[in-house]
């Protein structure tokens, strides 16, 4: 259990197993997004046109929400990072004593302007149907949790680098030194590692996708999403953009 305000609350076992945890929320996410058609207007400026808004539905959406959890304290833990960092109001409840674990040049990594991208352009084909319910403010709330559940996940790729540097600084210090991002690649990576994590991927998303039916006849091959769209995700974005969160961590570290 986290002890506040200690530094050390982090090991390689801790955060993969906070990792493997994350898969069952991303995986959740993908089924609640999968509930709804692709409801292209949500995404779409042109159609939302909000009084005193420029952009699309999902981009209100979040905004707007990200500025009321900003106030409710959601970004003082350095294991969150907003969508819309410019102009958030600062929190306005009593500060919690997170534990500074990170380097402070961890605070200028975020990659979520590429998650966003990804999620739009690359993931809603593989996941939604096509199709329009008008449903466009509960899309664009389930795309806000998986947007929330995916950045979460790849920005945790911080703390892993941290624990792997404190584990092994006569190894990553050379090669931040000389900028060496193939290097710090390699030294980062376990291969065995990253195909468990997709496997076990596909495997809770089949199970969790499962419809469950008390009816023994009934058929239980139906599902509520493809589970290949989970390992596809992991394999092609999560994985490697979490590599890339420590790349960018690690070049920081003796700043
Ligand atoms: O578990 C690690 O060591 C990580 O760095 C996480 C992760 C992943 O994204 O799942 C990334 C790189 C490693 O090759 C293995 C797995």
């Amino acid at each position: 259990e986290q002890s506040p305000g200690s530094g050390n609350v982090y090991t390689l076992a801790s955060v993969r197993e906070d990792l493997i945890r994350q898969e069952d929320t991303i995986i959740y996410g993908l089924i609640e997004r999968a509930k709804f058609p692709s409801n292209s207007h949500t995404y779409d400026a042109k159609y939302a046109q909000i009084p005193g808004f420029c952009g699309s539905l999902v981009e209100f959406v979040v905004k707007n929400t990200e500025d009321i959890q900003a106030k409710a304290g959601r970004y003082k833990n350095p294991e969150e990072n907003p969508f819309f960092p410019e102009n958030l109001p600062p929190s306005s409840v009593p500060s919690y004593p997170f534990p500074q674990f990170l380097h402070p040049g961890a605070a200028s990594i975020n990659i979520n302007k590429s998650i966003w991208k990804m999620y739009l352009h690359e993931l809603l084909p593989l996941l939604a149907t096509s199709g329009d319910d008008g449903n466009y403010a509960q899309t664009a709330a389930s795309d806000l949790s998986l947007l929330q559940a995916v950045s979460k996940r790849i920005h945790y790729g911080k703390f892993v680098a941290e624990v792997k540097f404190r584990d092994a600084p006569e190894d990553y210090e050379p090669l931040i030194r000389a900028k060496d991002r193939e290097g710090l690649m390699k030294l980062l990576t376990f291969t065995s590692v990253e195909e468990a994590v997709r496997m076990r991927v596909e495997k809770k998303a089949t199970v969790f996708g499962q419809e469950v039916s008390l009816d023994s006849n009934e058929d239980n091959e139906k599902r509520k999403f493809d589970p290949s769209v989970a390992s596809r995700l992991y394999k092609n974005w999560v994985i490697p953009l979490t590599k890339e969160v420590q790349v960018e961590y690690l070049l920081r570290r003796l700043g």
